[in-house]
């Protein structure tokens, strides 16, 4: 599946996920929302959640937004193409250990990639970081769950049992 990133660069370059992935060749970045192909667009403001049922589009591109946390508010996301939540999941990262739902965007491309059933990608792309397999390690069991969904109402019937506990 073919990641694409719309790149703000409004965040430390140092740290910056997308820019790894991009020096890998895994990820190719975007400096204007024109420039950055139609697809389903990883939105944490996103009305409908991701699922297995947006596979077919997902193969166009998947895309997210590179910006800081700080400007990453709702009017931010402008790029047109189907926009996607990702269901409850916590972050690996140094940064927000433990913490959920505000992912790095590698973290958002490889649960987009396990629920769409790209387990192998997901792999390839966490590789690059030193906390990547804790991600899929710490995520496994919701991961595998919304992967097995038919739908959007089923992983957000999913999501709501995690965050009723
Ligand atoms: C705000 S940026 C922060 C990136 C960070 N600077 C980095 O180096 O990875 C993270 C992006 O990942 C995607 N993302 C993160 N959490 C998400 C969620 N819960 N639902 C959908 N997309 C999410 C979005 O495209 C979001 O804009």
């Amino acid at each position: 599946m073919d990641l694409h990133v719309r790149y703000e660069g409004d965040d430390d370059p140092e740290k910056c996920t997308a820019r790894k992935l991009s020096r890998f060749d895994l990820a190719e970045l975007h400096r204007s929302d024109r420039a950055t192909p139609y697809g389903v667009v990883l939105n944490p403001h996103a009305e409908r959640a991701l699922s297995p049922a947006d596979r077919e589009a997902a193969e166009r591109a998947l895309v997210a937004l590179d910006c800081s946390w700080e400007s990453a508010g709702e009017k931010q996301f402008t790029i047109d193409g189907d926009h996607r939540a990702l269901p409850y999941l916590v972050a690996a990262n140094p940064v927000n250990f433990g913490r959920p739902m505000e992912l790095t965007t590698v973290e958002a491309f490889a649960a987009a990639l396990v629920i769409l059933g790209e387990n192998e990608q997901a792999e390839q792309i966490l590789a690059k970081f030193t906390w990547g397999e804790t991600f899929l390690e710490l995520n496994e069991e919701p991961l595998r769950r919304y992967s097995e969904c038919a739908d959007s109402s089923e992983v957000v019937a999913i999501q709501q049992e995690y965050l009723d506990r």
